[in-house]
């Protein structure tokens, strides 16, 4: 059974929780033992490839091509994307020499939505595999950065004839695909939602967390984004006594627009989402952490300076919420090794008071903004979704544990611990008053990078 395999070929993957990061070129070997680079999700150890999809926004077809083993690389890929007009010719254009290779495009009707969403479908001889990630499919994003993913087990085939909720997990993982792909409202993955139902996902674990563009209302409010997390911290989560005291952690590699103050929609509804544990929810003393690269984080980074051009915040958005920069604290992974490799992975989760337990951890495509996780208008009564997102939830009851503890060292990676591999170092550590967050936008030129270059944007 390739899972065996898996075992075998990959004796130092943590089958636990099924995280990984990505391979980080230029670290002590130790650090990426247990990670994985793209070439090592598509290898043959994984399974015998037939078909696969690639959601995503970034694209680098040539190279996306050359990540699969010569014996995969011309089997059909379908690629799904939010792109429009030039751009979604320019995509098409890539693809040119690779007829293998075909196009879905995600309907965006909702202004400054995009397809952010990050997946694979992997469907083998042997069975099938989800992968869900934060790297975008170019080559840069595959070097020097912290990402990280969520890798299904092989899911195999259902006996023929099995009933419609068959190979269903106790986290209603296959219902919540399905209806995720459905949401797309594409025929391209009409015969992969059909292929996905004569699969067994009950080893699933996660639970799902997507985003769709559009304005819901009634049930429909609780699908996606905030609210969908809402409703799981809700549903299957356990109140914590103190849990007051118990901060929340959110780490993205982007911000949007969020208001003039704190209660516009961060310390409101989102804050509401991310305390809620069982039936107890907004706790507006509960500390809130927000790790998001310096200035200085960005300049003695492994890539320098250009490291921030997958950091995009804008002095457009930054000066009209200075309040939010009170939040932030610096990127450290010395945990991981990856202080200097910066992050494009995005993960939100519940700490103890002395950070040795979780109570929640989610991976994600969603950065810190409204557009990705959803807010709410008319008087609460709807919430407008702009963008394509999706990622994983961990809750320690599925996996039989009260919290999960925290994993000290995760590094180098033991198959079978119990501990969570947290991939940047807790308690975050504050920005001190010199430090500025980065912003994407405006020049650096009074300190070199680690490649004695500075940065002044166009
Ligand atoms: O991974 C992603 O989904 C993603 C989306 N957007 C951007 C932008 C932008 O939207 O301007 C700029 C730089 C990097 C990214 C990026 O990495």
């Amino acid at each position: 059974e390739p899972d065996d395999f898996f075992e075998t070929s990959f004796p130092c993957l943590n089958d636990t929780y099924r995280f990984y990061l990505n391979k980080v070129t230029g670290l002590d070997r130790k650090y990426n033992t247990g990670a994985l680079h793209i070439k090592d999700i598509l290898s043959p150890l994984f399974g015998t490839l037939k078909e696969s999809v690639q959601f995503n926004y970034c694209f680098d077809i040539a190279w996306m091509v050359n990540q699969f083993p010569p014996e995969f690389r011309d089997l059909p890929v379908l690629i799904v994307h939010g792109d429009k007009r030039e751009a979604k010719a320019r995509l098409l254009k890539q693809a040119q020499p690779f007829p293998h290779v075909r196009f879905c495009q995600a309907k965006l009707d909702i202004a400054f939505g995009t397809h952010h969403t990050k997946m694979m479908l992997l469907w083998y001889e042997e069975g099938f595999r989800v992968v869900i990630l934060t790297s975008n499919l170019i080559r840069a994003d595959w070097y020097q950065k912290t990402q990280g993913m969520w890798m299904s087990p092989l899911f195999p085939r259902l006996p023929k004839g099995s009933g419609a909720s068959a190979g269903e997990s106790p986290t209603f993982f296959k219902r919540d695909l399905l209806e995720y792909l459905a949401s797309y409202r594409v025929p391209e993955l009409e015969e992969w939602i059909q292929r996905i139902k004569e699969h067994d996902l009950s080893e699933t674990r996660v639970y799902l967390v997507g985003s769709t563009p559009g304005r819901y209302v009634g049930e429909n409010m609780e699908r996606w984004g905030h609210l969908r997390l809402r409703k799981l911290l809700h549903d299957h989560a356990e109140p914590i006594p103190g849990e007051e005291r118990w901060p929340v952690i959110g780490q993205f590699s982007s911000i949007g627009s969020m208001g003039l103050d704190k209660t516009k929609w961060l310390a409101g509804e989102f804050q509401r989402t991310l305390t809620t544990l069982g039936k107890s929810s907004l706790r507006s003393d509960t500390p809130v952490h927000l790790v998001f690269p310096s200035v200085d984080d960005v300049r003695t980074s492994l890539e320098g300076y250009p490291a921030g051009g997958s950091l995009p915040y804008s002095l457009q958005t930054a000066q009209k919420q200075l309040w939010l920069h009170s939040y932030f604290h610096r990127w450290k992974a010395n945990t991981t090794g990856r202080s200097h490799a910066m992050p494009h992975i995005k993960t939100y989760m519940r700490a103890s008071p002395d950070f040795t337990e979780l109570a929640w951890f989610v991976v994600t495509s969603s950065n810190l903004s409204k557009a990705a996780w959803g807010a709410l208008e008319k008087n609460n009564t709807q919430v407008m979704v702009r963008s394509y997102e999706l990622g994983v939830l961990y809750l320690p009851a599925a996996f039989g544990m009260k919290t999960f503890p925290v994993l000290k060292d995760p590094f180098p990676v033991s198959s079978s611990s119990t501990g969570f591999p947290v991939p940047f170092d807790l308690p975050p550590v504050c920005y001190s008053p010199k430090d500025q967050p980065w912003i994407w936008n405006i020049p650096y030129n009074q300190a070199p990078d680690t490649h004695g270059n500075i940065w002044v944007p166009s």
